[in-house]
């Protein structure tokens, strides 16, 4: 379980993320939504690391990572798909997600054979491309990779890093209409497993509808709602967030 107990982080005098509390299950998919502004990439932040927060715990498995770096919390099975960042750009698709595999394999691995380990990795790396449905890009260096595909490689290599928790911010943003499916059946096939934590920041509503087992709502920095999709969409709070449209904004 990932928990966050009155988290806040003040940027001058302005509270972006103002004592968030909140728990998140194994096995539950999390919309996070709210505004342009609410304090949702900045909440991942201080969740992920990224951010060290002003006041406030994040818990993980019951530990108290509030001030661990970003990769110790990684190491520990937080895993978030950053915006193209975690990518090696002169590396083929392949190597990148082969890279990931091999950081997360144990020693399991180093019983096999040299040339059996290779062929495995190689295996399990193609398995997650395909996963993405990004296995013909392959051999494709990834800095040529449509930016799309790119963003699909991006979520095979979480796949390969196998965290307990899987945070996405706007997975879809800047994708194709074509490639929005791959991306979001891969986080379905995650949710079916039901053992993994997800959170999503989505400002497509169709998105949250086709994907959330709940919905926690964020504006001005606070959490103002938390529950099911379809209690959540219908409320009032919910509707006085969105004024001014973003709701169907998708961007952010
Ligand atoms: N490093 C920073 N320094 C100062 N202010 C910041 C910083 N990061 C975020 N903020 C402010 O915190 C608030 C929340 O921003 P954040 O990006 O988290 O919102 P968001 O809900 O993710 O918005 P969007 O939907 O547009 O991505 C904004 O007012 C933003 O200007």
């Amino acid at each position: 379980m990932l928990e966050t107990e009155g988290l806040t982080i003040r940027f001058g005098g302005h509270a972006a993320v103002d004592g968030v509390s909140c728990a998140f299950h194994p096995g539950t998919l999390t919309a996070i939504v709210g505004p342009n502004g609410a304090g949702k990439t900045t909440y991942f932040n201080l969740i992920s690391g990224q951010l060290a927060a002003t006041s406030g715990r994040v818990r993980l498995k019951g530990r108290d990572i509030t001030t661990l770096a970003a990769p110790r919390r990684a190491r520990l099975g937080l895993g978030r798909a950053f915006q193209l960042t975690n990518l090696f750009p002169n590396l083929t698709a392949l190597e990148n997600v082969r890279l990931a595999v091999q950081a997360n394999s144990g020693r399991v691995l180093d019983l096999l054979g040299r040339a059996s380990r290779h062929r495995d990795l190689a295996d399990r790396a193609m398995a997650h491309l395909a996963a993405v449905a990004l296995a013909d890009r392959a051999a494709a260096v990834s800095a040529t990779l449509s930016h799309g595909d790119q963003r699909k490689l991006e979520v095979a290599i979480l796949l390969a890093l196998e965290p307990d928790v899987f945070m996405f911010d706007e997975p879809t943003a800047g994708m194709s209409v074509d490639d929005v499916p791959a991306v979001l059946d891969v986080i379905a096939a995650i949710k079916a497993r039901g053992d993994k934590t997800i959170l999503l920041v989505e400002h497509k509503m169709d998105v949250v509808r086709a994907l959330a087992d709940r919905i926690v709502v964020l504006h001005h920095g606070q959490l103002v709602a938390d529950g099911p999709p379809a209690e959540i969409i219908a409320s009032d709070v919910v509707r006085e967030a969105y004024l001014g449209g973003a709701a169907e904004a998708g961007h952010g």
